[in-house]
């Protein structure tokens, strides 16, 4: 904190730092200066904002996003805390009447926070409008103890990220004023009566916020990992290539370079869309202050494909670097199991994938369906009805492979589609049709989101301005990117026909060949992230290369090495032996 406001940055800035990364194993105020931060910025009205934003930059409110319970996550709607408006006293009245209802999860509630944006259901008039944030204070600003009827606490160890203290909240008719409501987008008035949003989904702006800020720490995570990873490669000698030779360095292993390079690959597909889904957030939020929502549904939708996949795809990145440094990647101070634990849980937050995945195939089957009506569809979007583009380009170049993408992606979402209609026509009920088809949907969601950031590693790598060399890498790396995906799905081009058996070993073939070309930039490649050691915090990724005194030196640290016989000998171990069990 101290080092943000020497540096003046503020408060909803701070996320986007490095500073997050110095604490491993999760940081209680990383909910404060994210979610919470943003959604006082963006669902605040100015007044309110006047109110709370300098409390929290000067960090006397610390706050946490309670939206989460125990009973229900995914499904928002579903949520069962209530607030209730009391015109007689311009209060809303909060209140959790079942155990479902225990708000669970918020990051640093348990503990750290003494305020929170809570998501309850809102009633006025004897009406529900569905989920509203609130800003509520929890406990004391100075003495730190929850207020009277504010049930709190910590909700236990966990896979990871156990540096920070996720939190359960209870309300028992706890009062809060009209006021506390944030009422940028919707308000309930003095006399109790309701202004509806522009759109009913603007409560759910500081989500879609934090799903892209993920896909941004998704790539950032993955190059730690690969990191530490490919540094290690270089220093460790194993076995044999050549009988009887010295050992090489185990980056020299095909099998190695195939389990690191895509993964380096992966870290700029991640970074260029995120860039791209950051670029259109910021033109939307411009748009909604003027009251045009045109384009929230799009950016939703690409928030969460690319949320779905970063997610998805840094997380496996970092198990397969584990993996490839052997028995070292399971030790601690390799850095890479708790990367691991705090990669994992983002398939989970802010939306479970799997859920979001069929938000982006609903989004896909209702724009196929209007697109061959004639009605308007987003540009995103226009390829699932637009003519087929094939044959356009030089076969198996970096174009056709795109187009290859954009048709089997179109194919897959066609013969859904044709899928869901047979089911309906079985059914005769639309989401039970929807559900016997939601396995296909989420492949199609997967394809449209890996097609589009394919497209976007490409278009980047294509317009960057870099040396000749520099951009010769990126091309290389982008090639093999491309290839790697379309080996993993081959059954889709198959199926479209848009690839031969023939096409697919000769992208083969073209991959081992890049493997081998590249394997000398992996290290410099890697360099350049430019992350510090102390931010790696790896025995096994130090700038240095000394693994093995690293590795040596930090289990001297182990609280087992402080004396030669430890406590348990005497009172355990001595007796199990002298007792003839
Ligand atoms: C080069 C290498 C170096 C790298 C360097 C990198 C440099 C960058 C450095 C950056 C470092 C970054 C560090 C950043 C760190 C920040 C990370 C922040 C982490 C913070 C910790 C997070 C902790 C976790 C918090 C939480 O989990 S909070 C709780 C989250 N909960 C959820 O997400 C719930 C999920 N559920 C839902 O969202 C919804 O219920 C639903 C979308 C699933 C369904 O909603 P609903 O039922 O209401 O809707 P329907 O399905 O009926 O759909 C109705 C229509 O509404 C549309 N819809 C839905 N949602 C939205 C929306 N949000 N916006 C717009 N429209 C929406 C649907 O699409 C439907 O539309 P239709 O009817 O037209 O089809
Ligand atoms: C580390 C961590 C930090 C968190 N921090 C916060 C926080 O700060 N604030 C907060 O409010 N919340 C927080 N959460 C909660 C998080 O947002 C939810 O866990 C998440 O949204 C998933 O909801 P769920 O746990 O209810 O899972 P569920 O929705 O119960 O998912 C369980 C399974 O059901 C499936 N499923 C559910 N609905 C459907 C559907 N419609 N169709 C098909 N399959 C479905 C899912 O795919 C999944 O396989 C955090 C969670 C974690 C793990």
């Amino acid at each position: 904190m101290r080092k943000l406001a020497e540096h003046n940055i503020p408060l909803r800035e701070a996320s986007i730092t490095q500073v997050h990364s110095v604490l491993r194993d999760g940081n209680p105020l990383i909910v404060h200066t994210s979610m919470f931060a943003n959604a006082l910025a963006s669902l605040a009205n100015p007044k309110q904002q006047q109110q709370w934003v300098p409390l929290a930059e000067k960090n006397r409110i610390i706050g946490t996003y309670a939206q989460t319970e125990i009973g229900h996550g995914t499904f928002v709607r579903g949520l069962e805390t209530t607030a209730i408006f009391d015109p007689e006293t311009k209060e809303f009245v909060l209140h959790s009447p079942t155990i479902t209802s225990t708000k669970w999860w918020p990051g640093g509630l348990g503990k750290t926070a003494n305020a929170a944006i809570v998501m309850a259901q809102l009633y006025t008039q004897g009406k529900c409008y569905g989920p509203h944030p609130f800003f509520v204070q929890l406990r004391d600003f100075d003495t730190h103890h929850s207020l009277p009827g504010v049930i709190l606490g910590e909700i236990g160890p966990r896979l990871g990220i156990n540096s920070q203290d996720n939190g359960y909240l209870r309300f028992d008719h706890y009062r809060i004023p009209r006021t506390n409501m944030l009422m940028r987008h919707s308000q309930v008035l003095e006399d109790g009566s309701y202004v509806k949003p522009i759109h009913n989904k603007l409560s759910y702006g500081t989500m879609v916020w934090t799903r892209v800020a993920i896909v941004h720490s998704c790539s950032k995570k993955l190059a730690c990992a690969v990191t530490i990873a490919t540094r290690y490669s270089a220093v460790r000698h194993q076995s044999e290539l050549v009988p009887g030779k010295p050992e090489p360095q185990i980056l020299e292993y095909q099998t190695q370079q195939y389990k690191l390079l895509p993964h380096i690959a992966s870290v700029f597909a991640i970074l260029f869309s995120a860039s791209s889904v950051l670029r259109m957030q910021r033109n939307v939020a411009a748009s909604i202050s003027k009251g045009n929502v045109e384009l929230l549904p799009e950016l939703h939708i690409l928030s969460c494909a690319m949320k779905a996949l970063s997610s998805q795809d840094s997380t496996q990145g970092i198990e397969t670097c584990r993996l490839a440094c052997g028995g070292h990647g399971y030790i601690a101070s390799s850095g890479l199991p708790s990367l691991y634990t705090s990669t994992t849980c983002t398939i989970t937050y802010e939306g479970e994938n799997t859920v979001l995945l069929l938000q982006v195939a609903r989004y896909l089957i209702k724009s196929y369906r209007a697109g061959l009506e004639g009605l308007p569809v987003l540009p995103s979007v226009m390829y699932l009805t637009a003519p087929s583009a094939m044959h356009q380009s030089p076969p198996l170049s970096n174009q056709a492979l795109i187009e290859a993408f954009r048709i089997s992606s179109a194919n897959l979402v066609k013969e859904t589609e044709s899928r869901l209609c047979r089911q309906f026509n079985l059914e005769q009920n639309f989401h039970y049709a929807w559900n016997r088809c939601s396995v296909a949907l989420v492949h199609c969601a997967e394809l449209h989101s890996r097609y589009y950031m394919c497209e976007k590693f490409l278009s980047t790598v294509e317009s960057i301005r870099a040396s000749d060399r520099v951009r010769s890498v990126l091309q290389d790396l982008c090639r093999l990117y491309l290839i790697h995906h379309i080996t993993l799905n081959q059954g889709h081009f198959l199926r479209s026909g848009t690839l031969s058996g023939v096409d697919l070993s000769t992208l083969e073939e073209e991959m081992y060949e890049l493997l081998a070309k590249l394997r000398p930039q992996a290290v410099p490649l890697v360099d350049a992230f430019d992350f510090r050691d102390e931010l790696l915090g790896s025995t096994l990724g130090a700038w240095d290369g000394r693994v093995y005194e690293r590795l040596y030196e930090e289990a001297q640290k182990s609280p087992l090495n402080k004396t030669d016989v430890s406590k348990a000998y005497h009172k355990y171990l001595q007796p199990l032996m002298k007792s003839n069990l």
